[in-house]
């Protein structure tokens, strides 16, 4: 049994790029392919129609998705009306400058798309240091709604290691879901 997970993302920096990355990191049974929107050829449309779970990733730019992202989001959208992508699973993702940085909003706008394409939501799972003293930098955005990043400011590095292992997880967690949705299928 697989389950073929598609991280759908754009990026100015790279930041999201790498934060697509490392979630694909962490999906190691199933099948993760990652998707540059900007550069969309019919295999990879043919990926996302045949996906198990979509992730949407874009970075927050003032207190929104990337407009580029939202181009991609509304090409997609003709699937609407032939409900294409009902109930497949989606998630989202996306990286701020600051540890705020108005990101739920930018989540928000894609959990409203999913659930407006009929897509099943799948959120982050961490509960973090806060409450788990030994799961030191994960989830410290604490979002739930899916998966938040803050952009290092070690360059060479574009995301810092807690915000890596925390997307590692968050690829596992959906990869599991995934898995156990494929299986009823
Ligand atoms: C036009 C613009 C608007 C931005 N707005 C926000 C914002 O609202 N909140 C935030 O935390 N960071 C904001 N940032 C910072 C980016 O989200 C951050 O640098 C991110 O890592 C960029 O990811 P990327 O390299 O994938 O584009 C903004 C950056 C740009 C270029």
């Amino acid at each position: 049994m697989s389950a073929l997970i598609c991280l759908a993302y754009f990026t100015g920096a790279g930041h999201t790029a790498r934060l697509a990355a490392a979630i694909a990191e962490g999906i190691t049974d199933g099948q993760a392919r990652l998707i540059d929107i900007r550069t969309m050829s019919d295999t990879d449309w043919a990926s996302l129609d045949a996906a198990e779970a979509i992730l949407f990733g874009a970075p927050t730019y003032k207190g929104s998705t990337a407009a580029q992202s939202d181009l991609f989001l509304e090409d997609a959208a003709e699937r609407w009306v032939t409900q294409d992508w009902q109930n497949n699973l989606a998630g989202g993702f996306t990286i701020g400058a600051y540890g705020l940085g108005d990101k739920l909003s930018a989540l928000t706008r894609v959990a409203i798309y999913a659930a407006q394409m009929g897509m099943i939501w799948v959120g982050q799972s961490e509960i973090g240091a806060q409450v788990d003293e030994s799961k030191p930098g994960i989830n410290r955005d604490g979002g739930w709604l899916g998966l938040m990043a803050t952009s290092s400011r070690e360059k060479s590095l574009l995301i810092d290691p807690p915000d890596v292992e925390t997307a590692r997880r968050f690829g596992a967690r959906v990869e599991e879901v995934a898995l156990r949705w494929a299986k009823g299928r």
